[in-house]
């Protein structure tokens, strides 16, 4: 065991290294605009600082956060001296800290009486400070470290909320402050186009705004949609202000100043604490973010009457929501197997109080989304919980990033039923192929099995379904299969809650007359991703027989009407599920039965394409690839994926891929969308 230091040479170290830290961060905030951790990680680093001052103020110096705001600009902008300071805001987190202010400033004005306050929300953007001299705007700057900021008149004036011009009656000089934020929706927006040509994303709409707002291009800034609330002064002239900070606001309305239409007089704590639960509950339906409310002493001669502190003014504080956003560790990323087989990705995070919740899951969507914000096991990584919407990871602080972070792989089987996974070419989700077996997609597949359509099974509805899944009848185990129904007796199913003999005698009669079907149902009840009933009802007129079409290649299946490559592929991979065969299998075991059907002949007309053989790349204008396809086949052509030497034609769209490299190597012809309709007009006509 080390010797333990002197408690204040310790406290000294402390002190020392939560300065460091914090400085740190406020450069990556407010000159970078890219934090690293998340507000409330910070506010708790200030509240350590704090703290510690609080219990021995001779650590405190002059130069500590705690004294001082923000941090001072380094850009290449030029620098603005603010002539009143443009101050922080004390915080408070809880009920307690608010009634503690109160009392504070009821003590201090040594007055009995409620405290009256203008009560507003607390925009999440950044101050800004706009000049006007006889009623122009000449100046805006940043709040900067609150001495000194920097000089963005040149995208304030951008910003369409922001007038260039106040109206009549408006002082000589008047120097107003408000906060510049960007709308919620506009920020996706913006994301998402930034996304598209492979720019930097902002983690939220503050950073945004704080970054468009300190471009040097003003073009930049004025392509963004930022928006503004003015919420005071700092000096003026030529006019005797108002008596109280409510009346202010409402004679800045009337100059032309934009004010937040939630500002409300209330009085004593009771009066701000029920404003708090106001604005909480609308929070999650605003167009812009707000992270928490503000109360302002209403009353200007009590305002001089209390003063500042260092960094702050003691008149007003700002009462926090809970965070929106925290930060937090990947230790896992899991598959989840929806009704449907499509694989989510979903983040296992180290648990983590984030919206008033603690979060340990988020999703992850896909495997483009995981892609894209290069999510790895290890990250450290930024996730948003706001109103009742789903948690999820904004971004991977890479900065954190520890060496053996690992990339996410996306499973080559199902992690429920063993089944394979497919992706089809150019889809985002993931899907299991093993349909009929796998344990996810029991339900909806059963459902589906069951309806009126497939096999008509009258009485199978859901709530009979949801208990025959989870209630052990047949030798101690529950339905597991569209197979496993036959299986069932009457007096099992009159053991189920709310199933009478009557109703059980009826199901198993229903059960009984439905394994009489057609080929079309069956292939339609089998629940096979993109095969509707037109399409099994195509593959049934095609091959005849279901052993023609298990035995069907892709190709083959891709002969039949309206089947293109992507539901050829579907159909076969589905079929090719060993586990699936086995339901197959069973299900005719259990007398599940069809006409035998003739395939189908090309009829006259039909046939002028025979022979030929045809690869498909890029995108045609006039028609989708599955629909090109299906003309060729509907003229007895065929379309494989692959160009060969016995490729007849490559038919090239738009943005071809390597398939034309391919044809043009092998001297096969090639095919533009224009050739290719008077090819298709010619052999019709
Ligand atoms: N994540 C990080 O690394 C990091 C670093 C530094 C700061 N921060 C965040 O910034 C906060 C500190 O920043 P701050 O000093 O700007 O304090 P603040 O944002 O907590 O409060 C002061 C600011 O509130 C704004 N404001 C919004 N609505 C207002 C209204 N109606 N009336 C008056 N002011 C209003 C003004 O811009 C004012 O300057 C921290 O609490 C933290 O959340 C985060
Ligand atoms: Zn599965």
């Amino acid at each position: 065991m080390p010797f333990s230091k002197s408690p204040s040479a310790r406290m000294l170290a402390r002190a020392d290294e939560l300065r460091r830290r914090i400085e740190y961060h406020n450069y990556r905030y407010y000159v970078l605009d890219d934090p690293e951790i998340s507000d409330a990680q910070y506010d708790r680093l200030m509240q350590s600082l704090r703290a510690l001052e609080a219990e021995d103020p001779q650590l405190i110096t002059p130069d500590s956060p705690t004294q001082r705001v923000g941090a001072h600009p380094v850009g290449q902008l030029a620098e603005v001296t603010h002539q009143v300071p443009m101050l922080s805001l004390d915080n408070a987190f809880t009920e307690e800290d608010v009634i503690a202010f109160d009392r504070r400033l009821r003590e201090r004005l040594e007055t009995s009486e409620e405290i009256e306050y203008a009560a507003e929300p607390k925009l999440d953007g950044l101050a800004v400070s706009f000049l006007y001299e006889s009623g122009r705007l000449v100046q805006a700057a940043t709040r900067g470290d609150g001495m000194r900021g920097e000089d963005v008149t040149h995208s304030v004036r951008t910003i369409k909320a922001v007038p260039i011009a106040l109206r009549a009656g408006a002082p000589l000089r008047l120097e107003v402050r408000g906060e510049v934020f960007m709308p919620v929706q506009g920020f996706k927006d913006m994301n998402a186009r930034a996304l598209a040509q492979g720019e930097k994303i902002f983690v939220n709409p503050r950073n945004a705004a704080a970054g468009s707002i300190r471009q040097l291009d003003p073009q930049l800034a004025a392509a963004r949609p930022l928006d503004v609330f003015f919420y005071g002064i700092g000096q003026s002239e030529g006019w005797t202000p108002p008596a109280r900070h409510y009346e202010l606001l409402q004679r800045l309305r009337e100059f032309g100043l934009k004010i937040s239409p939630l500002v409300k007089q209330v009085r004593g704590v009771q009066g701000v604490l029920a404003y708090y639960r106001e604005m909480a509950a609308l929070r999650s339906s605003l167009a812009y973010e707000i992270d928490g409310v503000v109360y302002k002493v209403d009353c200007y001669a009590q305002q001089r009457e209390l003063g500042f502190v260092a960094r702050a003014p003691r008149w007003a504080i700002a009462h926090k929501f809970p965070a929106h956003e925290e930060n937090t560790v990947v230790r896992a990323v899991e598959f989840q197997v929806g009704r449907t087989g499509a694989l989510t990705p979903v983040a296992r995070l180290a648990p983590v109080f984030v919206g008033g919740v603690t979060v340990s899951n988020a999703t992850l969507h896909n495997m483009d989304e995981v892609r894209r914000k290069d999510v790895r096991i290890g990250d450290t990584v930024v996730v948003r919980r706001a109103g009742d919407v789903i948690p999820e990871v904004v971004k991977v602080i890479l900065e954190r990033r520890p060496s053996t972070a690992q990339e996410v792989a996306l499973p080559t089987i199902c992690p429920v039923c063993g089944s394979d996974v497919e992706r089809a070419e150019g889809e985002v989700i993931a899907r299991c192929s093993g349909g009929l077996y796998c344990a996810a997609q029991r339900k909806e597949a059963l459902r589906h099995f069951a309806a009126r359509r497939a096999l008509d099974i009258d009485g199978l509805g859901s709530k009979i379904i949801d208990q025959l899944i989870d209630t052990p009848l047949i030798d101690g185990a529950p339905v597991r299969s569209p197979a496993d129904l036959f299986r069932l007796t009457a007096p099992q199913l009159a053991s189920l809650e709310r199933m009478g003999e009557k109703s059980a005698a009826n199901l198993i009669a229903a059960l009984e007359r439905s394994k009489s079907t057609t080929l079309a149902r069956f292939l339609y009840a089998l629940g096979i991703r993109d095969v509707g009933e037109a399409t099994a009802a195509a593959l049934a007129e095609h091959f005849g027989s279901l052993e023609a079409l298990q035995r069907a290649s892709v190709e083959d299946i891709q002969e039949v009407p309206d089947v293109g490559p992507v539901v050829a592929s579907h159909v076969h991979t589905f079929l090719q599920q060993m586990h699936n065969r086995a339901v197959i299998e069973a299900l005719r075991e259990q007398g599940v039965h069809w006409p035998v059907q003739t395939p189908r002949r090309p009829s006259a007309g039909e046939g002028a394409l025979t022979g030929r053989s045809f690869v498909l790349t890029g995108t045609l204008t006039s028609m989708s690839r599955d629909q090109a396809s299906a003309r060729i086949v509907a003229l007895g052509g065929k379309v494989s994926s692959s160009v060969s030497k016995k490729t007849s034609y490559v038919v090239a769209g738009a943005e071809p891929g390597s398939k034309l490299q391919k044809a043009r190597e092998l001297g096969v012809e090639v095919l533009d969308e224009a050739a290719f309709l008077a090819l298709l007009g010619r052999v019709i006509g």
